[in-house]
């Protein structure tokens, strides 16, 4: 199988141009190449496929087989396979994913991608939607109790769920003691992707985030726009502006349009390198 390493502020996937590979079993595949020992090394598995309802498709597979709807950084990185490698030339692009049709559009310099800005869509606030279980129509600064601490949570979906948390002392976290009990805790139907967070300044917060099926990763972009509406949300941050948000892997810029309801994430995509491997 011949795929192409990419990454998006560090969280790293196996891309495969599917208009010329056929991956069988792709969850089964995305365990094995992600395998960091015995494998490529990736957070996952991402397919470029053909789409009859938009110029591409993107189908996401994270490192543990699981199926993902949506990937921010996946997705910046798809923008810039299609246009590098020849398969577009066009610097508008639209990508179906299993979360709907996203718009993209290509910051270019010197023949290459370097920036892509990506049309979220609409956050989903609705707790049946996210799916979170509570007795309130949205979860806004609520209570969940893990490891024997009380967190206080926002919920909210671009696609895949996130629970945002905030806490004092991001760096310090024990991330891999605590990530798994949010992950699997019973109010998660779905699991969830847990960002912990902390607002640095009106404009600007950091995170880390422990991903549904993949563990610690250096940056979630999903996350990262699901932080800046919890943060707005909450009032932490200005709404109407964008937002910074400090991942381990580097920043992304999120702007969260209230009045069309929709949020614009900006960032970079690179490739690491090219190769083929045996399955
Ligand atoms: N890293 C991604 C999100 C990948 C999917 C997630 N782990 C899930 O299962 O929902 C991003 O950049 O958004």
């Amino acid at each position: 199988m011949k795929f192409t390493k990419m990454q998006g502020i560090g969280n790293d996937y196996v891309y495969v141009n599917c208009l010329e590979e056929t991956v069988e079993n792709p969850g089964e595949v995305a365990r094995k190449v992600s395998d960091r020992h015995f494998g490529i090394g990736s957070d996952g598995l991402i397919l470029i496929k053909p789409s009859l309802e938009a110029d591409f498709e993107m189908d996401m597979y994270n490192s543990d087989g699981s199926q993902g709807a949506m990937c921010g950084n996946g997705i910046r990185c798809v923008a810039k396979y299609v246009y590098d490698y020849g398969l577009t030339d066009k610097d508008e692009i639209s990508i179906a994913t299993k979360s709907g049709i996203k718009y993209v559009k290509l910051q270019v310099e010197n023949g290459k991608v370097k920036t892509v800005r990506v049309d979220m869509g609409a956050p989903i606030l609705n707790a049946g939607l996210i799916p979170i279980v509570s007795e309130n129509p949205q979860v806004i600064n609520e209570a969940i109790t893990a490891g024997g601490r009380e967190y206080r949570m926002t919920g909210v979906s671009m696609g895949n769920p996130h629970a945002v948390v905030y806490i004092d002392d991001v760096k310090g976290l024990d991330i891999e003691k605590i990530g798994p009990l949010f992950e699997t805790h019973p109010c998660f139907p779905d699991r969830v992707n847990t960002e912990f967070s902390r607002v640095l300044d009106d404009h600007t917060v950091e995170m880390r985030v422990w991903e549904r099926g993949a563990g610690e990763t250096l940056a979630c972009g999903t996350g990262a726009c699901a932080v800046a509406v919890a943060s707005i949300l909450n009032g932490y941050v200005v709404k109407d502006q964008p937002v910074t948000i400090k991942l381990l892997g580097g920043d992304l810029e999120i702007f969260w349009d209230q009045q069309k309801n929709t949020v614009f994430m900006t960032g970079p995509a690179e490739v690491v390198f090219d190769g083929e491997i045996k399955l």
